[in-house]
């Protein structure tokens, strides 16, 4: 089958130039442990790509690695072309404004409303008025599709998607290039998880951005992603379109992709469910 063939309603992504994201030889390891080796990963402007793996395998150290929040053995990062260890403390605080960031959790602060979170990264990057800011923040909310009631409400007063939306509107803060969400769906229920897919589909394409996924969620990946790396053994295994995951050889991505979930969700996503 074909990714394409599955998602008529989503255009064909830009034409792929550099990679927006390019990792080449990583190793990330803590201690005696290696988590990651010789990793190479590619991820190109405009395109959503999918990252998946088994639990534990390292999907969010390279997330974080990638963040510059792990440091690595050895490797290089590139991101905007620019390798991340060259930047000047001022060109990695501007690097940092052009992403934006879901953790797995949501990682709202809980003493916060949630347009007060929203504003933490424009405190910390702009320097604007707080009606601006007050105003800016109602955007996002609406970006994301929550009620404008929302932005007075503390995360406790939020249901699981009302948080995971309220995230992504921190995320788009600064309105950045990339987006990294770390496990976007997880926690929601099948219904919730796949409004939240098409959310993350329409945003990509009204606003053109890079969204860098990791997922357990076969849904989002046969919906969603325009492409798929799959890690395993310390390694980016396969990557490409749902097509070269269905075809590859790899025995964690033949089990993942070819599993008894994975086929009911293949032909529901054939039969255009
Ligand atoms: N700060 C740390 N110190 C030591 N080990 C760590 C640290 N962070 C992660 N690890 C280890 O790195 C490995 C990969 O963890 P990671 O959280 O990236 O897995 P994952 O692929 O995201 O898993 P999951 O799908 O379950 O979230 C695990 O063995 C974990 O225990």
């Amino acid at each position: 089958m074909n990714a394409t063939a599955t998602t008529p309603e989503r255009p064909t992504p830009p034409a792929k130039g550099e990679p927006i994201i390019r990792v080449r030889g990583l190793e990330v390891g803590f201690g005696t442990k290696t988590i990651m080796k010789d990793l190479d990963l590619d991820v190109f402007p405009g395109e959503i790509l999918g990252f998946v793996g088994g639990s534990g395998q390292g999907k969010s150290v390279l997330t974080r690695a990638i963040l510059g929040l792990i440091p690595k053995r050895a490797g290089s990062i590139e991101v905007f072309g620019r390798d991340l260890d060259s930047l000047s403390d001022m060109e990695r605080r501007a690097m940092e404004r052009r992403w934006g960031v879901l953790f797995q959790q949501g990682a709202l602060f809980s003493a916060l409303t949630v347009k007060q979170n929203i504003q933490v990264p424009m405190r910390e990057h702009l320097d604007l008025p707080d009606r601006l800011m007050d105003e800016l923040a109602m955007l996002k909310i609406d970006m994301v599709g929550l009620k404008p009631d929302a932005a007075d409400k503390l995360p406790s007063e939020l249901s699981g998607g009302m948080i995971k939306r309220a995230s992504l509107a921190r995320a788009l803060a600064l309105d950045p290039d990339i987006v990294f969400l770390d496990e976007p769906t997880s926690g929601l229920d099948p219904i919730g998880a796949a409004d939240f897919d098409d959310l993350i589909a329409t945003l990509q394409r009204t606003l053109g951005l890079t969204v860098y996924m990791v997922t357990h969620d076969l849904d989002s990946l046969f919906t969603v992603c325009d492409r798929i790396a799959a890690l395993a053994d310390g390694k980016v295994v396969c990557e490409g379109p749902m097509r070269t995951m269905l075809e590859s050889d790899h025995p964690w991505v033949k089990s993942y992709f070819h599993g008894k979930r994975a086929r009911a969700v293949e032909t529901a996503a054939q039969e255009g469910h």
